[in-house]
């Protein structure tokens, strides 16, 4: 291929990729402690921009100073926002991102997005996602919530909504149960994200052979 070609197709990849902006969405499951491993593998894919919004159980279980992206709270919603000419950041965040990765969404805001309830600003953001972009969500729960019926129910709104499971798989729990509700292996929701982003169109690539 000669030089222009090559430098034609990094450029195109980068500007397509350029704009790979994901956000990462961390609550209360104990899962939340692989928060700074999923960040660190989601950074290794090509032109990756991430961002994190937490929710406040959620920092129970990840130190912060771990995670090498900002980090969004309730709190800098409200500093944020303080006279009408404001921005407001779950607007922002929803504008931002082509692509939402729910890492591992607890049993308490599965029950919220199923319905509609938003009272912090992550489930804010999930109540003004545009369903035209990617939202991906990995269950992750005690095996008996996850063995509830209301928890089937309740994700299959969700995938209703066009939000995509990544499901939850059988382990050894930290609280000793065995069973489902573990969150999927972060090389799996990495893998998945992978194949959810704005890929470059090959067409615009392809040369006369
Ligand atoms: C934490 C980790 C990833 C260690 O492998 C795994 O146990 C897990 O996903 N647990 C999430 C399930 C949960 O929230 N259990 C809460 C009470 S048992």
């Amino acid at each position: 291929q000669t030089e222009e070609h090559d430098s034609g197709l990094k450029a195109g990849l980068l500007k397509s990729c350029g704009t790979c902006r994901v956000l990462v969405g961390v609550t209360g499951s104990v899962a939340a402690l692989k928060l700074p491993v999923l960040v660190s593998q989601l950074l290794q894919l090509s032109g990756v921009d991430i961002r994190v919004v937490t929710t406040e159980h959620a920092k129970h279980f990840y130190n912060p100073a771990e995670v090498s992206v900002k980090v969004y709270d309730d709190k800098d919603e409200w500093e944020l926002w303080t006279q009408r000419s404001d921005p407001v950041l779950h607007i922002e965040l929803r504008r931002w991102a082509d692509l939402f990765v729910i890492a591992p969404l607890d049993a308490n805001t599965l029950g919220k997005i199923a319905n509609g309830i938003c009272d912090n600003l992550l489930t804010c953001v999930v109540r003004a996602w545009d369903t035209s972009r990617p939202l991906l969500f990995c269950p992750a729960m005690n095996t008996a919530m996850w063995q509830h019926p209301i928890t089937a129910q309740q994700v299959s709104r969700l995938t209703e909504f066009g939000y995509v499971e990544i499901p939850c798989i059988a382990k050894k729990l930290v609280c000793g149960d065995e069973g489902k509700g573990a969150m999927a292996e972060v090389s799996t929701i990495v893998s998945v994200v992978k194949q959810y982003l704005p890929i470059p169109d090959e067409s615009s690539q392809k040369t006369s052979m």
